[in-house]
């Protein structure tokens, strides 16, 4: 039994579309990350999930539970965890208070006390939300979607504002949370996040899941490559070589990003027969993103 499975989920705006039958399945222990740029329909979809908005048409099954309508019940609602906006929560109350009144919710959820320390704020306990820095409302925030120690937990940006040990702590709960078991839907902008913590990609664009697989699976799609050399060779004689989209150079090394690399190499190594350092590898997942979000139509072929 899947914890979360949706299909041909549809919502439009007026005349715009934001999801246009989107799929997505996620077992207990998995994480998912959905990846897309500003307006994709990533919150859409959580929020058609979690009830707050109603979905036009398409199935949501939460632990095998088919869910009509936008209510969710009170058993069900036990078991999902969901990091909040900034803005939802009181300024006015202490650290403390708050872990007290998410505590207060939940019949077997974690208690105050731990809820603090799970926020790592046991020295600002006291302190009022709103004088709490932006990092440390945001581990509160984090901490708090786990009050009912629940089974499925939705991440909306997790680590916006935080800095790089407060974002590396985070990660390092979320891997505690898989290994409970939790399953646990990620949105984030930080493709090294995504890489990090995703069992599975999931990118939308324009509310159309354009590919879904593993972070290794969703570089592979594209074929690009990055040839590194030293060349004796000018930018606009390394620029007309064929299937080069990109030039950088870093010191003394040039880096070309090729959708032909064979080619581009054979005819590197024929205009400069200096050349030195070659090397040739995988386009990283940030050029995978861009390249499936920019050009999604080459690649609906292969969404999972
Ligand atoms: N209540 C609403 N009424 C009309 N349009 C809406 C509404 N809510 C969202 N939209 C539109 O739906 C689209 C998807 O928005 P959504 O917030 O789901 O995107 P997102 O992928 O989460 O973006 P971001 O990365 O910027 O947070 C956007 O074009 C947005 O303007």
């Amino acid at each position: 039994m899947f914890a979360l499975d949706v299909k041909r989920l549809t919502k439009a705006y007026d005349a715009t579309t934001v999801l246009a039958g989107v799929d997505i399945q996620l077992a207990a222990g998995e994480v998912l990350c959905i990846l897309g740029p500003n307006g994709a329909g990533k919150t859409t979809f959580i929020s058609a999930i979690l009830g707050l908005i109603k979905a036009d048409s398409g199935e949501i099954n939460l632990f095998g539970e088919l869910q009509q309508g936008s209510t969710r019940s009170r058993a069900l609602r036990q078991q999902l965890g969901v990091m909040m906006q900034i803005g939802n929560l009181s300024a006015n109350l202490t650290v403390f208070e708050q872990c007290d009144l998410f505590s207060s919710y939940y019949v077997h959820g974690y208690s105050a006390t731990e809820l603090v320390a799970l926020a790592g704020l046991e020295a600002h306990s006291q302190q009022r939300f709103g004088r709490l820095s932006g990092g440390q409302k945001q581990r509160l925030l984090f901490a708090l979607a786990l009050a009912a120690k629940p089974n499925l937990v939705f991440l909306d940006e997790p680590t916006l504002g935080m800095d790089v040990e407060a974002r590396r702590a985070l990660w390092q709960q979320v891997q505690q949370l898989k290994q409970q078991g939790v399953a646990v839907v990620l949105t984030t902008h930080y493709l090294e996040e995504a890489e990090q913590l995703a069992d599975r990609i999931t990118v939308l664009n324009q509310g159309v899941v354009v590919a879904s697989g593993s972070p290794a699976e969703l570089k592979a799609l594209t074929h690009y490559k990055v040839i590194q050399c030293e060349s004796t060779l000018t930018d606009q004689a390394l620029l007309t070589l064929p299937g080069v989209q990109h030039l950088q150079r870093e010191h003394s090394l040039c880096i070309l990003h090729s959708s032909h690399a064979e080619c581009t190499v054979k005819a590197l190594l024929l205009a400069d027969d200096s050349v030195r350092q070659l090397e040739i590898r995988s386009v990283g997942l940030e050029q995978a993103f861009l390249q499936l979000t920019q050009n999604d139509t080459t690649h609906k072929e292969h969404a999972a």
